[in-house]
This record gives C-alpha cells, structure tokens and sequence, in this order.
C-alpha cells in the first residue's frame, strides 16, 4: 500500500501561481508521513489531490501505484478511477461537522451503505470501525452529545468503515484539548500500525516529532525539505525561515546548549529529553 505524488501540481481556477509545485512525495506502507509548512504553503491542496478529491493540473497523484484520475473517453476529460474511497480514506479538518445521524453507529455505517453494503454489512464495518478506535461503548449514543475527541474519532471512524487501504487526515489533533489531542493521536499511530500508508497534515511539531516516520515540509506549493524527523527538525535555522517552530524538547535542548552550555543532543520528544537529562544527572554521580 502507498500514496505517492509524481510532479503533481495543482492551480486553483484563476489563480495566479498553483498552490501545489512539482511535488514529488511518498508515504509508505504502515507508517505516517506528516506533511509540515506555513499556512496557506498548500498543505491541504496537496493532501486533497493525493487522496484523488481533485484532478492534479499536471503530473499524477498514485494511489497503490495506480493513478487517481484517468484521462478515457473521446474527449480526454479526466475522470477519478472507480472505487477509490476503499482505496484511500480521506478526514477532512472537523470532520466532527459532518456527522449527522441520530446515533454514533448509524452514522459509521452511512459510508458503506454508500458504498453499495446491505444494512447488515454496514453496520458490521461500523462497529469494527468503531473497535479500531475504541468508541464501541458510545456506538448507541447521540454524536452531538459526545465530547470534541469523542466527535473526532466518531467521524473518523465514519470514514474507516468504509475500510480504506490508505488513509489521508488533515489536522485531525487541531482544536482539541490535550486530552482530545491524545486520544486521536494515539488512535492516528495505531491506524497506521494496522492500515497502509498514513499522511498527516499537522501544524504541531511536537506531533510530528512523535507520530511521523517521515515529514516533509511544504513553502509555496514546493517540497523544501524532507526525510527523517530526526534529520529533518535539527535544521531549526531552515524551518524558522520556512515559518515553523521546533518540536518542544528540541527547542528546550537548544535552549540548554545556549543559555547554560549543557548539551543534551537533538532530542524529538520530551520522553528523549528527560531521558538525556537523567543520563547527565547520573553520570558525574556514576563517575565520582
Ligand atoms: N478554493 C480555493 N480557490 C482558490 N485558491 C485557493 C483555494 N483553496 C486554497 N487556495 C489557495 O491555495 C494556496 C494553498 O492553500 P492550502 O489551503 O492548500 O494551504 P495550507 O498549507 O493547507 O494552509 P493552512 O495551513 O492555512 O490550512 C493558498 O494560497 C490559498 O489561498
């Protein structure tokens, strides 16, 4: 399973410049990748014409190796290839504001019905969907008596009953509280533990730091930089310029190395610094 752009760009209608440049990029089988950039860098764009909502202007966005939209008929005109939503999952940003139906399983099971399944079938996908995320205790209940992270994961389950290969989120953490943003983040590193390919758009570095096993960074529609998160983010000088922040136990590292000179490394996530920091509390101890 995998999702992959090949100089895929996309111009809005009228627009001056495409929001999406050439953009080559692959998330890969069983991992996350976090797309990262400054607002309106065309992260969104980019994740919509991967998950096949839009026609690329130019170039190709593949899904499984398979190209989303075809150009068939006399006309040429392009046309998205048939059964793409089992092929890649898409959660919009607050999907929680689609959801609809009286209660949270009736909801999860809208999409397969969709999808052609009887009745039967569909409620079956909704329940799994909802074992997944571990909501199956609130399938009987009303969505819109649910708390914000209860919402998200109801809505996202809305989408993986439908049992995509590959997932595509877009800020599926953002304008949650911590407890909301944890319980999606660690639903997030658990669907792609189990799904294909998982790629994330996140404006939270701390997020990115911990979920992905690969970022890439978007500037004006390009690709500025990409790779590993732990090659990526010590390079704070370019992703300053890029309008990105550190992770914070990197930024704390910094902070140490500069204002005090201890020198605890690049850690990515506040787990690596406090164990840098227990490694340097014990060591003179150990030495002495
Ligand atoms: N429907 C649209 N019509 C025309 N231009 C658009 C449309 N949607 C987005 N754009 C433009 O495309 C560019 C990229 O937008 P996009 O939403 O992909 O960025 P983004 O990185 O996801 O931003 P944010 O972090 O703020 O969500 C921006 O310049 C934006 O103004």
């Amino acid at each position: 399973m995998s999702l992959a752009a090949r100089s895929l760009t996309y111009r809005y209608p009228d627009a001056p410049f495409p929001a999406v440049d050439g953009v080559d990029l692959e998330a890969r089988d069983g991992r996350v990748t976090c797309l990262l950039g400054a607002t309106g860098s065309g992260k969104s764009t980019l994740l919509r014409a991967m998950a096949g909502l839009v026609a690329p202007t130019a170039g190709e966005a593949l899904v499984d190796g398979a190209p989303t939209w075809v150009r068939r008929g006399v006309l040429g005109r392009p046309r998205r290839r048939p059964g793409l939503p089992r092929a890649v999952g898409y959660v919009m940003q607050r999907p929680e504001r689609q959801l609809f139906a009286a209660t949270v399983a009736e909801d999860a099971a809208f999409g397969p019905r969709n999808l052609g399944a009887t009745d039967a079938e569909a409620a079956e996908a909704a329940e799994a969907a909802l074992g997944l995320l571990g909501i199956r205790h609130l399938a009987c209940r009303s969505p819109f008596e649910l708390s914000g992270g209860q919402q998200r994961l109801a809505a996202i389950a809305g989408v993986l009953a439908m049992d995509p290969a590959n997932l595509v989120l877009d800020e599926p953490m953002a304008a949650l509280d911590p407890e909301g943003r944890a319980i999606v983040r660690d639903a997030v590193a658990h669907l792609a533990s189990r799904r294909g390919a998982v790629l994330l758009v996140t404006h939270d570095m701390d997020d990115a730091a911990s979920l992905a096993a690969s970022v890439a960074v978007l500037d004006r529609g390009r690709v500025a930089l990409s790779g590993s998160p732990a090659e990526v983010f010590p390079r704070s000088g370019e992703l300053r310029r890029l309008g990105l922040g550190l992770p914070s136990a990197l930024e704390a590292a910094h902070l140490l190395r500069e204002r005090r000179g201890v020198d605890v490394g690049e850690p990515l996530t506040l787990n690596a610094l406090a164990d840098a920091l227990a490694g340097l509390a014990r060591g003179p101890r150990e030495g002495a």
